[in-house]
């Protein structure tokens, strides 16, 4: 269905099942396994014997050497990109007299959400896993829905050393997660996408727990002129569409053409594509860093000189190239923000599995900066704050 207007709130907003889902992150903290058994059984018909993969290497025996080596390709495609990324420890600047400098250190226990309610996601496995393994982190839980756990999942748990398979989807994993059971390992931090269940899931705990941000039902906003081909855009709003009913898809663009040509194919599908006209691309980056996707796609003449205008987006893919290849194997993530958290954050990345710890060291520190620190304590009636500075270096 087409719709040609940008609706008030968006298909992936999770506020109106919170109560919900807070009702089930209260259960597993109070019951533990014994909630996820019977949770398992409600929201994934599954009687489970066993929270734990337990056949972890029989499965990824299944893997057939052509699924390997794409898995071989696309895991040194994600190394290289966080690799190249990855900050350095930062030793010995100063200013001032103060000799300082950061130190990255990786988090240990990290917990990674794979979703599996209508299809298996083994990428995202390598989206999550593989950042991590180049962070070094020591640590990594997996946990998905019991339905679709698949030999690819399990192949790529020991390529990235996975300490423990759990076969818990939903808020539930994320609340065993959180909090520790009696099978399922409290994590530090964790990081996956998944259904509005599992994000309104991570918003809940993550005054508990560390999150990476909310990574719903998948969002992209294609931005096109009349340059770009209408079959590439129909097959890249159709390829998200593939995400289920509550994707958020949009096109912006100034051809009437595409505009057409876009509405009489999609008019007929189920998913609904928000298609609108614009006046210039300039005004079509406005509206995208309002609406601030997870995924853009700039099909437009120049793209290069439109990506500096972009302020708000989770990734952006250039010209002709398929949002689809950020998904697989470009490099970049495909765990993106959502529901306008690209607006304060970007994808996962290293980043998300590191934590800066600074330093400070002044042996000689010029006066100025001592007597500006006694100043401000004192103004503030930390007093003993002034004096412990004070009186080092008198
Ligand atoms: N933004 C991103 O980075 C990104 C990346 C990949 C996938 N995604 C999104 O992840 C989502 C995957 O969704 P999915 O559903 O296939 O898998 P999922 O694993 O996220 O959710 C499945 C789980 O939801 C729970 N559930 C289902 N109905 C429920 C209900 N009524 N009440 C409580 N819990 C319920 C079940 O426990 C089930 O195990 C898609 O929307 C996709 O677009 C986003
Ligand atoms: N488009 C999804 C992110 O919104 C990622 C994905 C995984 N597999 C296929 N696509
Ligand atoms: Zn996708």
């Amino acid at each position: 269905m087409i719709k040609r207007e940008l609706p008030k709130d968006r298909p992936n907003d999770f506020s109106k099942i919170i109560p919900d889902v807070e009702k089930i992150i209260n259960y597993v903290k109070t019951k533990g396994d014994e909630a996820i058994f019977e949770l398992e059984e409600k929201f994934d018909k599954v009687k489970l014997t066993s929270l734990k993969l337990n056949n972890i290497e029989e499965l990824a025996s299944q893997v057939s050497e052509d699924l390997k080596k794409s898995i071989d390709i696309i895991y040194s495609q994600i190394y290289e990109f966080n690799n190249t990324i990855k900050p350095p420890n930062m030793i010995g600047g100063s200013f001032n007299g103060v000799e300082y400098g950061v130190l990255w250190r990786s988090i240990e226990k990290v917990g990674i959400y794979v979703p599996g309610g209508d299809k298996a996601y083994p990428s995202t496995l390598l989206m999550a896993g593989v950042p991590a393994i180049v962070a070094g982190v020591k640590e990594i839980y997996v946990s998905s829905p019991p339905n679709k756990i698949n030999p690819v999942i399990a192949y790529i748990s020991l390529k990235l050393n996975v300490k423990e398979v759990y076969t818990i989807g939903g808020a539930q994993a994320i609340a065993a997660m959180a909090y520790g059971t009696q099978t399922v390992k409290k994590v530090d931090k964790i990081v996956g996408p998944g259904n509005i269940y599992v994000q309104a899931a991570k918003y809940l705990v993550s005054s508990d727990v560390g999150i990476d941000g909310i990574e719903g039902p998948t969002e992209l906003v294609i931005i096109a002129d009349e340059s770009a081909n209408p079959n590439n855009i129909i097959l890249d709003l159709r390829a998200q569409a593939e995400h289920g009913r509550l994707t958020f898809l949009v096109l912006l663009t100034t051809s009437d053409k595409l505009i057409e040509i876009v509405t009489r194919e999609l008019d007929k599908d189920e998913n609904t594509y928000f298609v609108l006209k614009v006046n210039s691309i300039d005004e079509a980056i406005d509206i995208a860093n309002e609406v601030a996707p997870e995924h853009l796609s700039l099909q437009v003449e120049n793209a290069n000189e439109y990506l500096m205008k972009v302020k708000n987006a989770g990734a952006i893919t250039l010209g002709s190239t398929p949002p689809a290849l950020i998904d697989y194997s470009a490099g970049p993530n495909h765990i993106l923000p959502t529901n306008s958290w690209a607006k304060i954050r970007g994808g996962v990345s290293v980043y998300d599995y590191l934590k800066m710890i600074m330093y400070a060291s002044a042996k000689t520190p010029d006066k100025k900066v001592i007597e500006a620190s006694k100043i401000l304590a004192k103004y503030e009636g930390f007093n003993y704050h002034a004096d412990s500075i004070g009186v080092r270096y008198e």
